[in-house]
């Protein structure tokens, strides 16, 4: 589904990505952990297109999409969450999320006017909503929403362009513990049912236990090379990844 083959990134010198291969399967949860400055958002970088690499490829099933922008990848159904500054905190929740699903279904003014591409356009957006839990919350405006839903926000806004992969960076940053197992829901719900929507998920997170709970298989980052990719508790057990993460505690 996605698969990197010697992804590298170079900075000088300096390798930041050294030659990753990592493969992800139709409804697989995928998750990147590594210490700090191991290279993970680097890598997200280079898989959604934000950076080109140095060497190496990125396949999207049997597309190599190695030389195409983001937007030109997500059109293939890579999706990456946006970040909160793409939210316009003016406009409603529900806005917010049609005028995602009008850019990905056309982005032409001339689809508001037959009804039904407006009613398939609403039916969509309600849709994100409800499968973030955000079903109820769609008239407040988008800029007065608390830390975790804005994350599921987020989420919606992905999921409007309808991707079969989803490259999640630390959806937990910002939102309060008590906050956590909600969202931990939410983004185990995207997954599921993946035997007819086929969508995956690839996730960067700090939070340990989120990781272990939600992932079906764990790569780990260490100096930009990966250190083990295996399911979560034989990379528990694996002695690199201990070493790697001695001194921060796994
Ligand atoms: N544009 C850049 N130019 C030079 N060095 C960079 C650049 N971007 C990142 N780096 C360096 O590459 C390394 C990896 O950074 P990256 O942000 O990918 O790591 P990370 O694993 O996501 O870290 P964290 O967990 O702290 O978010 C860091 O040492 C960082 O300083």
């Amino acid at each position: 589904m996605l698969r990197t083959q010697g992804l590298t990134w170079r900075v000088g010198e300096v390798a930041i990505v050294d030659g990753v291969d990592i493969a992800l399967a139709p409804g697989e949860f995928l998750g990147v952990i590594g210490p700090n400055g191991a290279g993970k958002t680097s890598l997200f970088n280079l898989v959604s297109g934000l950076r080109k690499p140095t060497s190496g490829t990125v396949w999207l099933g049997d597309d190599d999409v190695t030389a195409l922008p983001p937007h030109r990848r997500a059109r293939r159904g890579l999706g990456r969450t946006f970040q909160s500054s793409s939210v316009f905190s003016s406009l409603s929740v529900r806005e917010n999320v049609r005028l995602a699903v009008q850019a990905h279904q056309g982005g032409s003014l001339a689809l508001w006017r037959r009804a039904s591409s407006f009613a398939a356009v609403v039916s969509a957006a309600d849709q994100a909503l409800d499968t973030v839990g955000l079903g109820g919350r769609g008239e407040a405006l988008a800029g007065t929403l608390a830390h975790g839903e804005k994350r599921k926000l987020e989420i919606a806004l992905l999921l409007a362009g309808e991707p079969t992969v989803l490259l999640l960076d630390e959806p937990m940053a910002g939102v309060s513990a008590e906050d956590v197992p909600e969202l931990v829901a939410v983004i185990r719900g995207l997954t599921r049912g993946a035997e007819t929507t086929g969508r995956s998920v690839l996730m960067v997170e700090h939070h340990m236990d989120v990781i272990l709970d939600l992932a079906d298989r764990i790569a780990v980052m260490h100096h930009g090379a990966l250190l083990a990719c295996d399911t979560p508790d034989a990379v528990m057990a694996h002695r690199g990844v201990q070493e790697a993460y001695l001194g921060e505690g796994l």
